[in-house]
C-alpha cells in the first residue's frame, strides 16, 4: 500500500439498508418517540422544566460559552407564549453541598436577555420560600431554581426529593439532553410523579439527529472518531460498526492502533493495555464490512507544548523522542476525498491537540470539510464535547446540520446505552 494512500482496512463503502425496527443497538436502547410538549395543556399550568445550564464560567463567573443557554430558549419561549408558569431547574458543576461558586445566579442576566423577560431566581430548589415564589409566577413568567445538585439527594435520585421537586408543578418537561444519561431526581425521578412528562424541543431535536439520522442515514455513512484515548471510545466505535460504511480515526488514539501493528510511534500517546483490543477492533471492522481509515502522515512534536518543534512524518515511523499531535496534510487530503463521497457524517473527538495552534490544522480542516459538505446537502452531526469546542473555535458551528449539546449523553446514546432521562418520559 502506498504511503500516500490511506490505510484502508476492509472493502469500499457499500450501501446497506437499516430500518428503525431492525436498527442497530444504539437505536433500540433509547426511544425516539417521546411525548411532545405540543400535546400538553399549558395555559396557567406550573411547568417544571429540567434544562442543562451546566455552562463554563470564568473566575469572575462570566459565561464563556452560552451554547446551552441559547439551546434552552425555544422550549422556554414556547411555554411562555402558551401562558405557562415556567419553573427552570438545572445543575451546574459537581458541587458537594451548597457551594457559592456553583450557584446558578450568574445565568440570570443572560437568560433574561435571551427570553426578553426578567427571570426571577430562587435561593433554593425546594422548600417554603420556593413554593411562595412559584405561586407568584405570572402566566408566561419564569423562575429559575438554585442548583439542584446542592442537595446530595439529586444525584442519588432520592424519591422523597423527587416528590418535593414534583410538588412544585403540574407538568414535567425534560429539555436537558446533556444530562439525560444521568438517572437523577430532576432528570428521571421527578417524571414518576408528574403527568404529563414530556420532552422539550431541544431533547427532541437531539434524539431526531442522534437516533433518527444514525439509525436511518443517507448513505454512504461515515463516522469520524478522534480524541485522546481508545478506551473512552471503544463502546461508540463498536456500536458504529453496526451501521457506518466508513470509520475515520484520528487523534491520540491512532497510536495504539499503530503500535498494535508493530509500527514505531515514538513517545506518542499509547494505551499499552489496549493493544489487543485495537487489533480486534480492526478485525471486527473487516468482518462487518466497514472501511477503516487511519492517517498516513502525522505532525510530530518534540514535547507536549504549544511552542514545541514540529515536523511532518509518516504515521508509521515516528522516531524516539517525538510524539504525534495532529494528522498531517496527506491524511487531511485523503480523509477529505473519502468524506466527499459520503452523505451522512457523525464526528466525535478532535483529530489532534487543537488547543495548540500548531496542532489544530487537522481538526480545523475536518471542520471546514464538514461545513462544505453540509452546504452540498450532506447531514453532519457533531457529537458534543471537544469536537463542538473545535467547531466553535473555527467559527463553523452554524454550518453543521446538528451540534449536540451533550458530550457524555451523545456518546452514551451512540454506544447504545439507554438514556434514563428519555426513558422516564411518556411515550408519544
Ligand atoms: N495526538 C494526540 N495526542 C494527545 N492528545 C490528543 C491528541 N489528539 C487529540 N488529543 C486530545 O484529545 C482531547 C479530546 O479527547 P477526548 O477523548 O476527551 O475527546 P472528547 O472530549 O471525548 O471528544 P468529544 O468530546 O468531541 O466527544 C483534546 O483535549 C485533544 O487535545
Ligand atoms: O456537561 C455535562 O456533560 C452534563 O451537564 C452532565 O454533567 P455531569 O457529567 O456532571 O453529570
Amino acid at each position: 500500500m502506498s504511503s500516500k494512500l490511506q490505510r484502508a482496512i476492509g472493502p469500499c463503502p457499500r450501501r446497506r439498508s437499516t430500518s428503525i425496527v431492525e436498527g442497530p443497538k444504539s437505536v433500540m436502547a433509547t426511544k425516539k418517540s417521546v411525548g411532545s410538549l405540543k400535546e400538553a395543556d399549558l395555559k396557567g399550568k406550573k411547568v417544571f422544566v429540567r434544562v442543562d445550564l451546566n455552562v463554563p464560567l470564568d473566575d469572575q463567573l462570566n459565561i464563556t460559552d452560552d451554547t446551552r443557554v441559547r439551546a434552552a430558549v425555544p422550549t422556554i419561549k414556547y411555554l411562555m407564549g402558551h401562558g405557562a408558569k415556567v419553573i427552570l431547574s438545572s445543575h451546574l458543576g459537581r458541587p458537594k453541598g451548597v457551594t457559592p461558586k456553583y450557584s446558578l445566579k450568574p445565568l440570570v442576566p443572560r437568560l433574561s436577555e435571551l427570553l426578553g423577560v426578567k427571570v426571577e431566581m430562587a435561593n433554593d430548589c425546594i422548600g417554603e420560600e420556593v413554593e411562595k415564589m412559584v405561586v407568584a409566577i405570572p402566566d408566561g413568567g419564569v423562575l429559575l431554581l438554585e442548583n439542584v445538585r446542592f442537595y446530595k439527594e439529586e444525584e442519588k435520585n432520592d424519591p422523597d426529593f423527587a416528590k418535593k421537586l414534583a410538588s412544585l408543578a403540574d407538568v414535567y418537561v425534560n429539555d436537558a439532553f446533556g444530562t439525560a444519561h444521568r438517572a437523577h431526581a430532576s432528570t428521571e425521578g421527578v417524571a414518576k410523579y408528574l403527568k404529563p412528562a414530556v420532552a422539550g424541543f431541544l431533547m427532541q431535536k437531539e434524539l431526531d439527529y442522534l437516533v433518527g439520522a444514525v439509525a436511518n442515514p443517507k448513505r454512504p455513512f461515515a463516522a469520524i472518531v478522534g480524541g485522546s484515548k481508545v478506551s473512552t471510545k471503544i463502546g461508540v466505535i463498536e456500536s458504529l460498526f453496526e451501521t457506518v460504511n466508513v470509520l475515520v480515526l484520528g487523534g491520540g488514539m491512532i497510536f495504539t492502533f499503530y503500535k498494535a501493528q508493530g509500527y514505531s510511534v515514538g513517545s506518542s500517546l499509547v494505551e499499552e493495555d489496549k493493544l489487543d483490543l485495537a487489533t480486534s477492533l480492526l478485525e471486527k471492522a473487516k468482518s462487518k464490512g466497514v472501511s477503516v481509515l487511519l492517517p498516513t502522515d502525522v505532525v510530530v512534536a518534540d514535547k507536549f507544548a504549544a511552542d514545541a518543534n514540529s515536523k511532518i512524518v509518516p504515521a508509521t515511523s515516528i522516531s524516539d523522542g517525538w510524539m504525534g499531535l495532529d494528522i498531517g496534510p496527506d491524511s487531511i487530503k485523503s480523509f477529505s476525498e473519502v468524506l466527499d463521497t459520503t452523505q451522512t457524517i457523525i464526528w466525535n473527538g478532535p483529530m489532534g491537540v487543537f488547543e495548540f495552534e500548531k496542532f489544530a490544522a487537522g481538526t480545523e480542516a475536518i471542520a471546514k470539510k464538514l461545513a462544505e459538505l453540509t452546504g452540498k446537502g450532506a447531514t453532519t452531526i457533531i457529537g458534543g464535547g471537544d469536537s463542538v469546542a473545535a467547531v466553535e473555535k473555527a467559527g463553523l458551528a452554524d454550518k453543521m446540520s446538528h451540534i449536540s449539546t451533550g458530550g457524555g449523553a451523545s456518546l452514551e446514546l451512540l454506544e447504545g446505552k439507554p438514556l434514563p432521562g428519555v426513558l422516564a418520559l411518556n411515550d408519544a
